[in-house]
């Protein structure tokens, strides 16, 4: 298989939430404008990736993917009548497309991804975000011929001699907001440059229970600081509704201090540079951009449906650092919520802590590094590196 002189093919996977989507298309990104590489993203035919990865401008091929899951429900049988059906799908499209090699950023969407890569003898080259595995990256790791881990944490769960840590990708417009100072980026939203500025996330899906809280304790966080909440676009009118209820009778001075929106796309960076203190679950993607500017946080991790959720395991993490506060989904209250957040905004020394902490998370080159380690994978695959042999040492 010739390599030089021709268009590289890869072919990239990963789906369902931003959390998976948001580093395939980093990492798509660089491999079209750093190695000129085609690009063909495999994602589910019902996941966020239907929108983003065209607006990326990528070509987009979607198959049915079912849901995995550890536990029986309704939707188990419904997601698993698709999965022979989106398995046949995704080894078409990678017999038709003929790829030198695969990524995978995780979501269910990349079991088949991986699956029909494999069987075609194209070399995998798999990413775990979370600390610990989920059953997509469970299933489909013994078949991938290199692994990349976002934090230090999941190296042990998988074979040293193909496993690197090299961080999770982040969106370049993340790493290049940190030119603009944190007074410029409340400006530009609209906000005081000089009152601290919480910014509620529940990843890119929202979050219900914190959408709730923080709307419950908007008259008490208001007086001493500014809110932007981004509710997720599914919970916003709720969350309007709620927040509307809880803020009558407070001034129009302390009103607007407060901004709800459904989703930012080309604003998130700001939202995130303008924070003094970030309030959100503690999903893998949210987590490395925290990290990379410096940002310190309470985290509330997504309850698992049985056993460890990973967000809980990323949170733990975080915590042990002295990086976060972590605070259990059970655990928040208004009342508990508003004390923390007054005693970090009014501590510079704790928001110096965890300022500095989160930031021995940052692993500010994983795009260029895993964008790296697929083009080398290819070229071992093809056989055109002499002298190393695939998954040799890296
Ligand atoms: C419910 C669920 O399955 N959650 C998983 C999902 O989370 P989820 O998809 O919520 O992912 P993360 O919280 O990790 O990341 C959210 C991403 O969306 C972006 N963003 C978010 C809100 C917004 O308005 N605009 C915006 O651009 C953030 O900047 C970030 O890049 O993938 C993560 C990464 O594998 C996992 O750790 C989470 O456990």
């Amino acid at each position: 298989m010739a390599l030089t002189g021709t268009l590289m093919k890869i072919l990239v996977s990963g789906g369902g939430t931003g959390g998976h989507i948001y580093p395939a298309l980093a990492v798509a990104t660089q491999l079209r404008d750093t190695y000129q590489a085609e690009i063909l993203y495999l994602g589910s035919d019902d996941g966020l990736e239907t929108q983003l990865v065209p607006a990326a401008g990528f070509r987009f091929e979607a198959i049915k993917a079912g849901k995995l899951q550890r536990f029986v429900s309704w939707r188990t049988a419904t997601g698993l009548a698709r999965v022979p059906v989106g398995m046949a799908q995704a080894l078409q499209i990678v017999r038709q497309f003929r790829p030198q090699v695969a990524f995978t950023s995780g979501g269910y969407v990349a079991v088949p991804a991986g699956l029909a890569a494999s069987a075609n003898g194209v070399p995998l080259v798999m990413h775990q975000q979370d600390v610990p595995p989920n059953l997509s990256n469970k299933l489909i790791g013994p078949l991938a011929t290199r692994v990349s881990v976002a934090f230090a944490d999941s190296l042990h769960y998988f074979p040293a001699q193909k496993t690197s840590l090299l961080g999770n990708p982040i969106r370049q417009e993340i790493l290049d907001i940190q030119r603009t100072s944190v007074a410029q980026a409340r400006t530009a939203l609209g906000f005081a440059p000089d009152l601290p500025l919480l910014l509620i996330t529940g990843g890119s899906q929202g979050a219900r229970h914190l959408n709730q809280v923080v709307a419950h304790a908007l008259p008490e966080l208001l007086p001493f600081c500014q809110v932007l909440q981004i509710s997720g676009t599914k919970l916003y009118e709720e969350t309007r509704h709620l927040a509307e209820e809880t803020m009558v009778g407070l001034s129009a001075e302390l009103s607007q201090r407060y901004r709800l929106v459904p989703y930012m796309s080309d604003e998130m960076p700001l939202a995130l540079q303008a924070a003094e203190l970030v309030i959100c679950r503690a999903g893998a993607a949210t987590l490395s951009e925290l990290a990379v500017l410096h940002k310190p946080s309470i985290l509330v991790p997504l309850p698992p449906a049985i056993g460890r959720s990973p967000q809980e395991a990323n949170a733990a993490m975080f915590e042990r650092a002295q990086a976060a506060i972590v605070i259990p989904n059970d655990e928040l209250k208004p009342e508990l919520l508003v004390e923390r957040v007054r005693t970090i905004t009014t501590s510079p020394a704790s928001l110096l802590t965890m300022s500095e902490k989160v930031g021995t998370f940052a692993l500010p080159e994983a795009t260029r590094q895993i964008a790296e380690a697929v083009i080398r994978t290819a070229k071992l695959g093809a056989g055109l590196v002499p002298g190393v042999s695939e998954g040799g040492k890296n």
